[in-house]
């Protein structure tokens, strides 16, 4: 169970009253989810999320913060933060940075998207992608190349031959390549099945804006067909592909120069994904609850993009 902060019934009726939501009716923890504290809080005047931030800082939150107020306010279907009294999104509780969020009523996480989900959440990426350019903050991307390359030392004592041969190669061909051209943006960065929930055809919210950043658009589709269109095998469901890059291009054409530089995007893709679950699994997080990835499916797409 995720609830790494317990919250008292007094704690929480002092920090709601800086808050105009009426009285406390209910809270329960909520079980799902890795990094943060959250319950789910009833008052009079609705449902609300309660988010705890474990890790991050009260310098970096504003950022995730106000990008969520952002796209929320621009048709991208995310829980808007809660302002309080003095119109901050952020305050204090149990010693923790925390912050309240509309609660999304309908919808679950997907394991195995249908050709519909995916066109729809192609539509919405492409057009977080249009509006999120004119988002007036910057964050730079913290798992970028320079990580790859400190991540991968870490972990490549514990790769068999094949494995870190395929990881020293893969290094060594994402150097050749700057994306310096690319157009760029705020982009999601972890928008895995799990971080939507969708009723039927409904996609009622995306979630978990943690890892958002400033860098390559094209990137953030990357990341996402990675996880919504492949196989268990790691092959690409071309069929899902198709459906939800036409619908992304549809919103937000891609250029020339996208189009060539795509089967990279997608090893780097992968290529993050299979180092970040390299690192949780040789080097767990002291007192984080683990629900450790396995990390061979990331390898396997990587091969599977390298072999198409
Ligand atoms: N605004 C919301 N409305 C409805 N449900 C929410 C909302 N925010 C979070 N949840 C629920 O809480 C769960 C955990 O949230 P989240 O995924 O943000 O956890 P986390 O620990 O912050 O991040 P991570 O997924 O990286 O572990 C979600 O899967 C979802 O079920
Ligand atoms: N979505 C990530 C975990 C959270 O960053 C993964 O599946 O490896």
């Amino acid at each position: 169970m995720s609830v790494y902060t317990i919250v008292e019934r007094d704690q929480l009726n002092a920090f709601l009253s800086h808050y105009n939501l009426g009285t406390l009716i209910s809270y329960q923890g909520i079980n799902a989810g890795i990094v943060n504290t959250n319950y789910f809080v009833t008052t009079q005047a609705g449902e609300w999320v309660l988010t705890l931030f474990e890790q991050l800082s009260c310098e970096e939150l504003p950022y995730f913060l106000k990008l969520m107020a952002y796209l929320a306010e621009h048709q991208v279907p995310c829980p808007h933060p809660l302002a309080d009294e003095t119109n901050c999104y952020l305050r204090q509780l149990n010693g923790k940075p925390a912050a309240l969020f509309e609660r999304i009523l309908c919808g679950q996480a997907v394991e195995q998207p249908t050709l519909t989900q995916c066109q729809i959440l192609g539509t919405a990426l492409g057009h977080f992608h249009i509006i999120s350019p004119h988002f007036p903050l910057y964050r730079p991307n913290e798992h970028g190349p320079h990580w790859w390359k400190i991540t991968a030392e870490r972990v490549l004592p514990y790769l068999n031959t094949a494995e870190a041969t395929l990881l020293r190669e893969e290094l060594r061909f994402q150097t050749q390549y700057q994306h310096m051209d690319l157009p760029r943006g705020v982009i999601h960065a972890d928008l895995f099945r799990d971080n939507a929930l969708f009723e039927g055809d409904k996609l009622c919210g995306i979630l978990d804006f943690y890892y958002a950043c400033n860098d390559v658009l094209l990137y953030d589709l990357a990341i996402t067909i990675n996880d919504w269109c492949t196989f268990p095998d790691g092959r690409l469901d071309e069929q899902r592909v198709q459906i939800l890059f036409a619908s992304y291009c549809e919103q937000r054409p891609l250029t020339a120069f996208e189009h060539e530089v795509w089967p990279v995007m997608l090893r780097a893709a992968a290529l993050r994904f299979w180092l970040s679950r390299l690192q949780d699994w040789y080097f767990p997080r002291p007192g984080e609850l683990t629900h450790t990835k396995n990390p061979v499916e990331f390898r396997e797409i990587l091969l599977s993009h390298i072999n198409s």
